[in-house]
């Protein structure tokens, strides 16, 4: 059975125009991602490393590791999100390699052949998690780091992530996340750990609604990011 839920797919097609738009429902990812890929950066190297970007929606992600000079390859399973990718690539003069493939299917046609797999904002929309994740493991070199991005499952995390950004602030349309597949960093971490992954470091993305600015920092109450080693 295919790990892809076709409603959330939807989503993401019918808003995929926007992508690139700083003021749209896409502005908390551009806002975060200077962050977060400092944050890889800072741990992997970016410049002249093989990058898989997995759901990389319309590449606010993968562009930025292609301009720290990494060779990037994004698969989503968003059939706009890409044509929108690829579009921008031509404005931006940034060049990555763009597919429609899930990874489990990627993972069978290319084992073990890049050095980081970033796999950021993802998991909480797809029926298994789990098998995303076994699929980063395969694709990663021994040696490489593969890194998940989510939102943490408590009381806070849905006041932040769906009270908050989609009722009050309307930084998202209403329905974009589902608590339910809001993942803890313990379920991650074991998920993680069953695939192979060693986990080295977790780190918060806080919101200020207040001065409207992300920062990293210790609390990974809403949003977090971790980074996973697997081993030689
Ligand atoms: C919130 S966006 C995140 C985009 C990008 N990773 C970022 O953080 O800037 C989620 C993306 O995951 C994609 N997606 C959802 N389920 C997927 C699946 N099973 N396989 C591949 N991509 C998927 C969606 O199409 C969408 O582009």
């Amino acid at each position: 059975m295919s790990n892809v839920d076709h409603a959330e797919i939807a989503k993401f097609e019918a808003l995929a125009h926007r992508w690139w738009d700083r003021e749209s429902e896409f502005k908390p990812l551009h806002d975060i991602n200077p962050l977060r890929v400092n944050w890889i950066d800072e741990r992997v190297g970016l410049a002249g490393k093989k990058v898989l970007d997995v759901g990389c929606g319309g590449g606010i992600l993968s562009e930025s590791m292609a301009q720290r000079g990494a060779t990037v390859t994004g698969i989503d399973m968003g059939e706009a999100p890409l044509a929108v990718a690829q579009l921008h690539q031509l404005e931006s003069g940034v060049n990555v390699e763009y597919r429609q493939i899930t990874a489990e299917a990627l993972a069978e046609e290319m084992p073990g052949q890049f050095d980081v797999v970033t796999c950021l904002e993802m998991l909480e929309h797809v029926p298994d998690p789990s098998s995303v994740i076994r699929a980063c493991y395969r694709m990663v070199k021994p040696g490489g780091q593969v890194f998940f991005s989510t939102i943490n499952r408590n009381p806070k995390a849905y006041l932040f992530a769906i009270v908050g950004a989609e009722y009050l602030m309307r930084l998202l349309p209403r329905g974009t996340h589902d608590f339910k597949k809001f993942i803890r960093p313990s379920e991650l971490g074991a998920w993680s750990r069953a695939a192979g992954l060693q986990v080295k470091d977790i780190i918060g993305l806080t919101y200020n609604p207040l001065t409207k600015h992300y920062k990293l920092a210790a609390d990974v109450d809403v949003n977090y990011m971790i980074q996973t080693l697997r081993e030689e």
